[in-house]
This record gives C-alpha cells, sequence and structure tokens, in this order.
C-alpha cells in the first residue's frame, strides 16, 4: 500500500510527461514542503515519487522522493542511517545524482534526490533494441566517459556504489547520471550480506559471489557489465537461471564485443571485466588510457560548443525580442511626436506610459543580449587560446557567427538614441512584470485618468501586443534559466575532464577496502533491508507467475537444490512448470537470498549463544574467582580469631 497519496501511476519506461501540473496542496506537503506529484516506479527497497519541493527556486523545483519504509524499527535506529546521508549530501558531481536531503516521515526513511527527466539508461536500451538499431560508438564512449568520472570521484571519497546497473543510470539532456549512490551502504551496511541483496545479479563480480567482499573494483565490473549491455543490448553475463549466471561469472570465459566496435574499446571492456580484482583497472587507470583521452578531448570540444551554442542561441532570442521591441518604440515614437503632452487624450498618455515601459524594456534586453554577446565572446577567446582551432572555426561558422551578426546589427548607439540611461537589474526585470486589467474602461476626465494609471503602476497595458511582449518576457526568462542549469552540469563535467587531460588525476586511486565505505548502516536496517526485498521479490513474482505456479515452482527448485540435481535436469522439469525455463530465474534468485539470509541470521544467532555462554562461563570464573578469595579471607580471618584466641588463653595460663 502507497504511503503518500498518489496523483498519478505511471510506467517505469514512459516519459515522465507533466502536461496537467498539479498545483500543491499545502496540508498534504511532506516534511513541510514536498507535493507528490506522481508516482516514478517502485524499486526493491522502497517507492520512487515525483515531488514538487515548494520551497526551491524555480527551475528546481522538482525533485525525486524515495521512501523506503523501515517496518517496526525504531526512529533512534536510523539516526545513523540520516548522519550518513548528510555525508551523501555534501558530495557534488555533475555525473552523480545529487543527494539532497534524507528525514523520517511517519515509518519510513525518505531520501530526496535529484530528478532526471529522460529516463534510466535501461528503458533507454530497451527502445534501441526494439527499434531493431545499435549505439553508436561515440555515443558509447561519451556516456562512458562520464561514469567513469563519476565512479573516480566517489572512489576517491571512499564511497562505494554496491549496486551499479543500467537501471541506476539516468540521462539527462546531454550528460548521464548515476543514482542511487551510497544509498545501498546506507542503508544496508558493508557487510556481506549487505552486498548480497543490494548486487543485482547480472552485475555481481566473481569476488562478491565467491564471498570475497566488495570492493571498489567490485563497482568497475559492474561498469564494464553495463559498457556491454550499452554495446550488444544484452547482459554479459546471462543464462537461464541464476546459478547458471553465477557459474558464468566466476568461471566463465569474458564477453567480446561485436566486431562494429573497436578494438580499443573492447580492450577496454575486457580490462574492466578482469576477474581477478587486482588485475581490473580502477576508475583512475580507465580515465588514464590513451583511447579514453582521445575520446575525451572529443567529448570536451563537443561539450564546449553544446554550451556555447546554448548561449548563442540565447543570445538570438534576446536580439530577436529587442528588434520585437525596437519596432513597437518607433511606431509608439511616431505617436508622441504627433502629439502634444497638454492636449493628449487619456487613451494617448496612456499610450505614453506604455512608451515609457518600452523604453525600459529595450534597455533591459539590450543588456541582457550585451552580456550575451559579451559571454560569447569570451568563450571564443577561451576556445582559441586553447588551440582547438578546428572546434572554434566550426562554432564560428555554424552558430556563433550567425549569432553574432544577428546581435551586432543592433548597436548599443541605436537604443541609447532612443532615449534609454539605466540598465535594470534581473531583480527589478521581474518586479516589472505586467499585470492586466480586465474590463476596465480608462476615464476620459485627466484628472481621474491620471489616478488611474498611478494605480496601475503605468503598465496596465490591454494590447494584444503587450500581451505578447509578456509572452515573449516569459519565455525568454525560462529558457535563460534552463540554459543555465544545463551549463552548469556541462560546464562542471568539462572541468573534472580538463583535470583528467592536465594529468590532476592520482592514478594510485584511494581504494575502499571492503567494509571502509563510508555510510555503515547498522545491522537492524541491514536484516530488515533483506526482507523487505524478499517479501517484494516474492510479491512480484507470485504476480508474473500466478500464486499456484510459483509455488510449483518454488518447492521444485527448494528441493531441487537440497538434491543438488544438476542444471540439465532442473531446466527440463522447469520447462514442465513454466512456459521460459528464464521464469524461474527470480525464484531460483529468492532461494539464493532466504538461504543468504537464513545464513545470517544463524551466524548472528551463533555468536549471540556465543556471547552467552562466554559470559555464563566468565561468571562462573568470577564466582570461583571470588569464592576463593572469600575463603582465603574467612581463613585468615578463622586463623586470626583462633590466633587471638590461643593469644588469650595462653595469657590466662
Ligand atoms: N532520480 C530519478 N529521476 C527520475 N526517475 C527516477 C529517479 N530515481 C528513480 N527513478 C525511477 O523510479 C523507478 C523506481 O526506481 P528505483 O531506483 O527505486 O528502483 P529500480 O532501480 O527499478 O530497482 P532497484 O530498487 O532494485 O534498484 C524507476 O523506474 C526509475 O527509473
Amino acid at each position: 500500500m502507497p504511503k503518500f497519496e498518489e496523483l498519478e501511476a505511471h510506467s517505469s519506461c514512459h516519459v515522465h510527461s507533466l502536461s496537467t501540473p498539479i498545483t500543491p496542496v499545502p496540508s498534504n506537503l511532506i516534511a513541510k514542503r514536498y507535493s507528490i506529484l506522481q508516482r516514478l516506479g517502485r524499486g526493491s527497497f522502497g517507492t520512487v515519487y515525483l515531488v514538487q519541493d515548494t520551497r526551491a527556486r524555480d527551475g528546481e523545483k522538482l525533485k525525486v522522493l524515495k521512501e523506503i519504509p523501515l517496518g517496526d524499527l525504531r526512529p533512534n535506529e536510523t539516526v545513523h542511517a540520516s548522519q550518513e546521508a548528510q555525508l551523501l549530501s555534501q558530495l557534488h558531481h555533475p555525473a552523480i545524482i545529487t543527494f539532497y536531503s534524507s528525514f523520517l516521515h511517519r515509518d519510513s526513511f525518505c531520501i530526496i534526490t535529484e530528478y532526471c527527466e529522460d529516463r534510466d539508461l535501461d528503458c533507454h536500451l530497451e527502445e534501441v533494441r526494439e527499434a531493431g538499431q545499435s549505439l553508436p560508438e561515440t555515443q558509447v564512449t561519451d556516456w562512458l566517459i562520464q561514469l567513469l568520472l563519476g565512479l573516480h570521484y566517489m572512489h576517491n571519497r571512499r564511497i562505494l556504489h554496491r549496486d551499479l546497473k543500467a537501471k541506476n543510470i539516468f540521462l539527462k539532456r546531454n550528460i548521464v547520471k548515476i543514482g542511487d549512490f551510497g544509498v545501498s551502504c546506507l542503508l544496508m551496511g558493508s557487510c556481506d550480506l549487505a552486498t548480497t541483496f543490494t548486487g543485482t545479479p547480472y552485475y555481481m563480480s566473481p569476488e562478491v559471489l565467491n564471498h570475497h567482499g566488495y570492493d571498489s573494483k567490485s563497482d568497475i565490473w559492474a561498469l564494464g557489465c553495463i559498457l556491454y549491455e550499452m554495446c550488444c543490448l544484452s547482459h554479459a553475463f546471462e543464462g537461464h537461471n541464476f546459478l547458471s549466471v553465477v557459474m558464468k561469472i566466476v568461471e566463465g570465459e569474458t564477453p567480446r564485443l561485436t566486431a562494429s566496435y573497436s578494438l580499443e574499446l573492447n580492450t577496454l571492456m575486457q580490462r574492466m571485466l578482469e576477474k581477478t580484482p587486482s588485475s581490473r583497472l580502477s576508475a583512475a587507470e580507465a580515465l588514464k588510457t590513451k583511447f579514453i583521452e582521445d575520446s575525451m578531448q572529443i567529448l570536451k570540444h563537443k561539450f564546449c560548443s553544446l554550451t556555447l551554442r546554448d548561449k548563442t542561441s540565447a543570445g538570438e532570442r534576446d536580439a530577436a525580442q529587442i528588434l520585437k521591441a525596437v519596432q513597437r518604440k518607433v511606431h509608439l515614437q511616431t505617436l508622441r511626436e504627433k502629439s502634444e503632452l497638454d492636449r493628449m487624450t487619456p487613451r494617448e498618455r496612456m499610450r505614453l506610459r506604455k512608451l515609457q515601459a518600452a523604453d525600459d524594456k529595450a534597455r533591459r534586453l539590450r543588456r541582457l543580449a550585451e552580456e550575451k554577446y559579451q559571454e560569447n565572446h569570451f568563450r571564443m577567446q577561451e576556445l582559441r587560446s586553447l588551440h582547438f582551432e578546428k572546434v572554434s572555426l566550426d562554432v564560428l561558422n555554424e552558430s556563433a557567427g550567425d549569432a553574432v551578426h544577428q546581435t551586432a546589427p543592433i548597436p548599443s548607439e541605436n537604443y541609447r538614441s532612443l532615449g534609454c540611461s539605466q540598465p535594470m537589474g534581473r531583480q527589478q526585470q521581474d518586479k516589472m512584470r505586467m499585470s492586466e486589467p480586465v474590463g476596465r474602461e480608462i476615464p476620459e476626465d485627466p484628472q481621474t485618468a491620471e489616478v488611474y494609471y498611478y494605480m496601475d503602476g503605468f503598465e496596465s497595458c490591454t494590447d494584444e501586443e503587450e500581451e505578447e511582449r509578456e509572452e515573449g518576457d516569459t519565455l525568454t526568462s525560462e529558457t535563460l534559466c534552463h540554459t543555465y542549469g544545463q551549463d552548469s552540469d556541462l560546464e562542471a563535467m568539462m572541468r573534472h575532464m580538463e583535470q583528467v587531460l592536465e594529468g590532476e588525476l592520482s592514478v594510485a586511486e584511494a581504494v575502499p577496502e571492503e567494509g571502509q565505505c563510508v555510510p555503515m548502516g547498522p545491522p537492524v536496517i541491514n536484516s530488515t533491508m533483506a526482507e523487505t526485498r524478499i517479501q517484494r521479490m516474492t510479491e512480484s513474482v507470485s504476480r508474473r507467475l500466478g500464486l499456484t505456479v510459483f509455488q510449483r515452482v518454488y518447492n521444485y527448485l527448494k528441493g531441487a537444490r537440497e538434491r543438488q540435481e544438476d542444471e540439465g535436469s532442473i531446466r527440463q522439469a522447469l520447462s514442465s512448470l513454466v512456459e521460459r525455463p528464464s521464469d524461474g530465474f527470480e525464484v531460483d534468485q529468492l532461494l539464493y537470498y532466504e538461504e543468504q539470509l537464513q545464513g545470517a541470521r544463524e551466524g548472528a544467532r551463533e555468536v549471540a549463544r556465543e556471547v552467552a555462554r562466554e559470559g555464563a562461563r566468565e561468571g562462573a570464573r568470577e564466582g570461583a574467582r571470588e569464592g576463593a578469595r572469600e575463603g582465603a579471607r574467612e581463613v585468615s580471618r578463622e586463623g586470626a580469631r583462633e590466633g587471638a584466641r590461643e593469644g588469650a588463653r595462653e595469657g590466662a595460663r
């Protein structure tokens, strides 16, 4: 049962459409600021919602809320997780989904993160597969570089992902972002059980399956699997059932990419899929390979021209706005010249006021255009100085040149001649938004009209022209906002690439050892999370197969595993129970999880028993020691008494 009111159900692989924005109801706010817009989906541990942050600035309002039910946990048991969440919220990288905050809401642990409107990589790959297409190598390497940069950033800070998979990678315009970084660790701690339950079988590394512990190289293994998936649109290690996948990962051959991808990319992937962690590349080492460095140069140029183009087109839009304002102004100015002030009717006066408003507008737009022009100019100079001659030329020819020409023919003197003086700040611009009076006539009496205009702040224009102008204004400011957000990610990504290219990257990456990743969830959340995962999985498989079939498959597989039947006979038996033997995959995985949890519980009970036994032994020892001490004391007391009595007797004698 969903805890939060869901306004719209949502299938995971559909574009998140928000055609009808939902106005938040203040009384329904979660943590006094988030209102649920729609449900994005349900994962193994919790439910994911798109929310509106009523306290955030425009353009940053949409966020994601992950609600993780904590069952019967007491609030103080989650304090540790909240503290670790604080740590995560201080980390920022454009390839990592921003972790804003976490809090407790009723009996759930809630996490607020950045929202990625372009869905996850898994959905994207499914679409490509369905369309019978494939991803070009440049696209694959562009994404791989960004993912390596993100991994390197987190690994350097001793944070492991533990559940890297295509479903945890999100697309946001031109960049990819890793989701849930550190979250599994936060909730599950870092023990072996946590690794088993947070990992997804297809991406699990040999060392994890062999219970040799998880480290940063296990994340690299998962990324190698994702790289294979981006190229071949199927899992790197596939099998009919859970155990056959495990066998392939642990003992099978390292897969190869198809011939349509370069040898260099194939070699890189194979080095990321080395079975021995010490022979496997780290993120820093992968970033320093020649293939990645060369591809990174190209990606950096691409990002450079993208930000430039964004800014240029914003400049073009501004220029168009200015042109419109100028035309309108010329028209109004003619009106002004024709009329003498004292002979004006109120309507004419109104027009004059509008003229003044147009002046202000033109001045603001001119300023914006000048700023944009300067920015573009500065970036172009930057580009040249970095010797990216080819790119600079392309950019100048393709777009910047156009924009410069479009912006340049409206030199600032033209506006000055229209009587503009002081430029206007952004806040003032916002205040200057016009309000539309509805159904109000302008009074004909000049004095009354003056008061009327004053009350309306001189901006009460109902003309269609003004409406258009208003629409144009809104568009401009929104586009600028949008461009800024996008640019900041692209620019941050470029900075990270520059660091690598300029050799500011330590290849001897601080590799977190098992159990050393920053967040260490308390064990009590740990086993609750494991139980939740088992429960969710049981629900989902029994829904898919039907309860009766699920029970049959479950009972058969449980017996078969106990009898240690071979894979061939298991496959044959499964084919009579389910349509495809692969349908039994999740049941198999479920049995494996149950076994692991059972083992962990028995381990914990054994530890508790041992502690109790040791306590009893220690108590007995202490008792014996105390008894001995008491005995000795009694003996010495008795001796003293006897001595005294003997002394007295002797004295009497
Ligand atoms: N930051 C986000 N922006 C946009 N969509 C998201 C975001 N986080 C999650 N989603 C979507 O919400 C759904 C559920 O995500 P969640 O991460 O809980 O589960 P999952 O990755 O499908 O499974 P698991 O919990 O096993 O990792 C998915 O469809 C995912 O694409």
